[in-house]
């Protein structure tokens, strides 16, 4: 008999997925197994024991052991190994489509090349679109909590692989480091011709929103939440149909919100905001593209149309070919119709 559960149903939709630091995908076991190759040591004594940090206040207390995480990447074949490991994941849950973060500096900022940085994870790419059939798209992001001179640096050395980096993004400790921080390297960026997103509005307030707007021209915003203390914001978003990558299990782990029953993502469906759903840090946040769905869903007690229709948000919002993005739309239609 055929499995009608939503569980299953959430399975069977192909999903992008358009809000992910690959740096955030770090599995506790891999950290273990790359340190140990790189004659490092983590400072906990087994994956049990780092597992039990993961417990967060805010979004700078896991910034910190994300960094500390990150720093046993020392070699190319160590981020073909991060990003091969995703991409095997997701695959088993139908994700079709990635658009990715990559965060150069928490790398070279410890010596580690940028080219094997790229290249590690850009070859892993390549073999998942080939092996298993997963478009991609790579983002070069920014950390604000450095000064936008170390980001011009970065941008510098992104130049010769403009065929490889279609877009700029913003993120790291995001309260005290607005966008406006960010506005030359960002307008420079343009004119080589990135696209561009910011993470904003995430524990910032809506103004870091509108300055993602006005000041970066992002084409999709990071998270967004608090665009709901401003009317006029909602309105622009709106009309403007610009994206926000929301991220539920996130926001839950980093006390964004208090619990997953209180999110406001039906809300913002009626205020015809377009919404995606995806997963940010999985491996520190309990759950990959399936069990974010998966929580929102359960939680809000939402329909399988609902379902489809976050679901068609993420091919809309993805920069995939339009031709792409209809075959996709209709493939969960059909799906739709036959459950
Ligand atoms: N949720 C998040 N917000 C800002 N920067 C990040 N880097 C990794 N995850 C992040
Ligand atoms: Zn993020």
């Amino acid at each position: 008999m055929k499995d009608t559960s939503i569980q299953a149903f959430i399975q069977d939709l192909p999903k992008t997925e358009l809000h992910l630091h690959i740096e955030g995908t770090f599995e506790p076991e891999l950290m273990f197994k790359i340190a140990k190759r790189n004659n490092l040591t983590i400072p906990y004594a087994d994956v049990d024991e780092l597992k039990r940090a993961y417990s967060f206040n805010n979004l700078q207390e896991f910034l910190d052991i994300y960094y500390a995480g990150a720093s046993v990447l020392i070699k190319e074949q160590d981020f073909y190994d991060l990003t091969w490991a995703y991409l095997t994941k997701v695959h088993e849950q139908n994700v079709k489509h990635v658009e990715i973060f990559f965060d150069p500096q928490t790398h070279t900022d410890r010596n580690v090349p940028f080219e094997y940085v790229l290249n590690g994870i850009y070859k892993a790419l390549e073999d998942g679109e080939k092996q298993l059939g997963i478009s991609f798209k790579l983002i070069m992001s920014f950390l604000r909590h450095l000064d936008e001179a170390s980001a011009f640096k970065t941008l510098e050395q992104a130049l010769p692989y403009k065929d490889k980096i279609v877009a700029v993004g913003l993120d790291s400790s995001e309260l005290g480091n607005p966008p406006s921080k960010f506005k030359n390297v960002f307008q420079k960026a343009l004119e080589e011709g990135f696209l561009t997103v910011a993470h904003a509005g995430e524990e910032g307030p809506s103004e870091y929103i509108w300055e993602a707007l006005d000041l970066l021209k992002v084409t999709r915003i990071d998270h967004g939440n608090r665009c709901l203390d401003d009317s006029k914001l909602i309105k622009r978003l709106a009309e403007e149909q610009m994206p926000l990558t929301l991220c539920p299990l996130s926001n839950l782990e980093l006390k964004v919100i208090k619990d997953l029953k209180e999110y406001p993502l039906v809300k913002m469906m009626e205020y015809n905001l377009l919404v995606t759903i995806n997963s940010d840090d999985p491996a520190y946040f309990g759950g990959y593209m399936n069990e974010n769905f998966g929580g929102i869903a359960k939680a809000l007690n939402l329909s399988k149309t609902q379902i489809a229709e976050l679901a068609k948000n993420g091919f809309k919002a993805s920069w995939l070919s339009d031709e792409k993005k209809e075959s996709y739309l209709n493939e969960i239609e059909s799906l739709l119709q036959n459950n």
